[in-house]
């Protein structure tokens, strides 16, 4: 059984405005040990399927339809109390802007202590002071960090926002989840430090077997971390298939515009192709393929019936394209 398997997941907002439909029927699942990425502009869904899995919706959330089975436990329909308790050791999430994660006026010593302590209580073992730092040095070690005992008695707004990134995902080995979800955490470092940090997570998901669920805007960052990749549209999932699938053979004329609009050295005389329009007001979404207005390829039926998602070759598309 997949590690976690989310079936017609649909979540909407309430807003004085009027009700956001964020996510629509989104079904995908991931294995143990293997990584998902989730690609698509702003505004595409991502966050929302993120906060949805973790159960971390805002109280906006006018509903979240559908199922989220983690490690066979029906998240959806659990007690706050018993998601609390997955929270850390079952599921990690580490959000776009990390520092917000850490508490400002306790040294990093402290915070990754008292990750250590909920791992410890948890697993039934005894908190020994020593054995957890030894452990906790060994990790920063892991995540590459320099000078971590001067790292570790410092407060995180002493720290880099790289720094920061790593402490979050040292914080995350030492809870040592099943399923780790990382909504864009290296968008605001800069590109060496995160190409360091998507292999550090490719390697502790081969070294510890963890699951990823890694969100992104960014197409080649997916296509670096991802087993699998998931193209979220305006709350449609578009695509999904593997990696190799995804980059190689794209099928749905969104996945091909985004990977159209990767800038190449090749093409740095021509002019970039854009995908033209923009992202839809969720409000009011449009009818049928949610796609369909900026798509080069938009038929009558396009505007009127949603597409099913349908199997081509080894890929899921949601496009009337392909035999409905
Ligand atoms: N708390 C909220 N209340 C109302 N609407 C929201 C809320 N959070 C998100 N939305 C709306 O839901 C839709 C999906 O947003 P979401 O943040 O999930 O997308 P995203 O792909 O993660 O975007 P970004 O890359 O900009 O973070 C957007 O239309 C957004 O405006």
């Amino acid at each position: 059984m997949a590690l976690l398997e989310v079936r017609n997941l649909s979540v909407a907002y309430k807003t004085p405005l009027g009700i956001v439909h964020a996510l629509e029927d989104v079904t995908f699942s991931i294995d143990r040990g293997e990584s998902l990425a989730v690609v698509g502009e702003s505004g595409s869904g991502k966050s929302t399927l993120a906060l949805a899995v973790a159960r971390l919706l805002p109280p906006n959330a006018a509903y979240a339809n559908g199922s989220i089975i983690f490690d066979g436990l029906d998240l959806l329909n659990m007690s706050n109390d018993s998601v609390r308790k997955i929270r850390g050791t079952g599921i990690f999430m580490v959000f776009q802007e990390p520092a917000t994660s850490l508490n400002p006026v306790f040294k990093i010593k402290d915070q990754l202590l008292e990750a250590l302590k909920v791992r410890y209580e948890r697993e039934g073992n005894s908190f020994d002071e020593n054995r957890a730092i030894d452990e906790i040095m060994k990790v920063l070690r892991d995540v590459r960090m320099t000078d971590p005992e001067l790292i570790i008695d410092r407060y995180p707004h002493q720290l880099s926002g790289g720094q920061i990134q790593r402490i979050m995902i040292a914080m995350g080995l030492l809870m040592r989840p099943k399923l780790y979800i990382a909504d864009e955490p290296t968008s605001a470092l800069d590109v060496t430090v995160q190409a360091q940090i998507l292999k550090l997570l490719k390697d502790l998901k081969r070294d510890y077997g963890i699951s990823i669920l890694f969100i992104t805007h960014d197409i080649v960052v997916a296509s670096i971390i991802g087993d699998s990749i998931m193209v979220l549209y305006a709350g449609q999932l578009m695509e999904l298939g593997t990696m190799k699938d995804i980059i190689y053979e794209p099928r749905h004329p969104y996945t091909q515009a985004l990977l159209n609009s990767i800038p190449r050295v090749s093409k740095a005389e021509g002019k970039l192709p854009m995908i033209g329009g923009s992202v839809p007001n969720l409000m009011n979404p449009p009818t049928g393929c949610r796609f369909h207005p900026r798509c080069p390829n938009a038929k009558d039926v396009c505007s009127k019936v949603i597409p099913n998602l349908v199997r081509v070759g080894n890929v899921y598309v949601r496009c009337h394209l392909y035999g409905q």
